[in-house]
């Protein structure tokens, strides 16, 4: 999680129970401290990046049909092994001892989620925020270009989280204006906060390619009113 994103989090904690009760956010405090997360962060990261390549795999694979069968089996039984002790539900926002937040179910920056890109949002003093991704065969919507709703994922995650870079903020409305196709690849999307009125906050960002802007966005995110009471 990114610095911003840790000190948003931080500015839950003391609310976190009726942020629990009012946006049915799931919130668990675990008796670990950050060596612990650390070891379970490098634990569950590379199987994490295994199930992304056999995603990605699965997708492109031009084995025999008999390799696709064996596979199906092995790929089965990898599942059956990992329910025999499942979470109750989603993993939801966790902290450690020490108030370090971790969210790995999430579907934009999840440590334990292969459906995540993962993003990971960087920013500056003069309140840039960017994410820079690549989107491979798993993220297709039109052939050969990103689907509509990944790269609205991109986006509301990362004026998400230039929107929460002083206060927590929740997504209002988010506005999206496709002005080409985004070629499947690298990708670098920016975002900046351009309005403050009370507890809402617009941010305007874009999604680029090389060849410069793809998508442009902008966001109208509110600060619930139940954090800032
Ligand atoms: C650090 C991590 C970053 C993560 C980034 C990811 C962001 C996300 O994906 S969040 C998930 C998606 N979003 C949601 O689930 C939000 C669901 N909606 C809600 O919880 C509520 O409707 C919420 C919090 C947005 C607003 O509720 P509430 O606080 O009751 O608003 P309310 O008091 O009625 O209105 C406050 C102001 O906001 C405005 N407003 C309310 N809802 C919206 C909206 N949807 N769009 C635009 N403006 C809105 C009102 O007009 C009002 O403006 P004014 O003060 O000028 O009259």
């Amino acid at each position: 999680m990114c610095r911003g994103a840790q000190h948003v989090v931080n500015r839950i904690l003391p609310a976190a129970d009726t942020i629990l009760h009012d946006h049915r956010v799931k919130f668990t405090r675990e008796d670990i401290d950050s060596s612990e997360l650390d070891r379970r962060r490098a634990l569950y990261g590379p199987l994490t990046e295994a199930v992304r390549e056999l995603v990605d795999a699965t997708i492109r694979t031009e084995v025999d049909e008999s390799v696709i069968r064996e596979v199906h089996a092995e790929v089965a039984a990898a599942a059956a092994k990992l329910r025999a002790k499942q979470l109750d539900g989603a993993f939801g926002l966790r902290f450690t001892t020490g108030g370090e937040s971790f969210a790995w179910g999430n579907a934009g920056i999840g440590l334990r989620n292969a459906l995540a890109p993962p993003l990971s949002v960087e920013s500056d003093a003069s309140g840039l925020h960017w994410t820079e991704v690549t989107l491979g065969a798993p993220y297709e919507g039109p052939p050969g270009l990103v689907h509509g709703g990944i790269c609205a994922l991109v986006l509301d995650h990362l004026l998400g989280t230039t929107a929460s870079s002083i206060e927590p903020r929740f997504t209002g409305t988010l506005t999206l204006r496709y002005r080409r196709g985004t070629p499947l690849g690298r990708l670098r999307a920016e975002a900046r906060i351009t309005r403050n009125e009370g507890r809402k906050t617009v941010v305007n960002g874009t999604l680029s390619d090389a060849g410069g802007v793809t998508v442009e966005a902008e966001g109208i995110f509110i600060g619930p009113a139940t954090a800032t009471a």
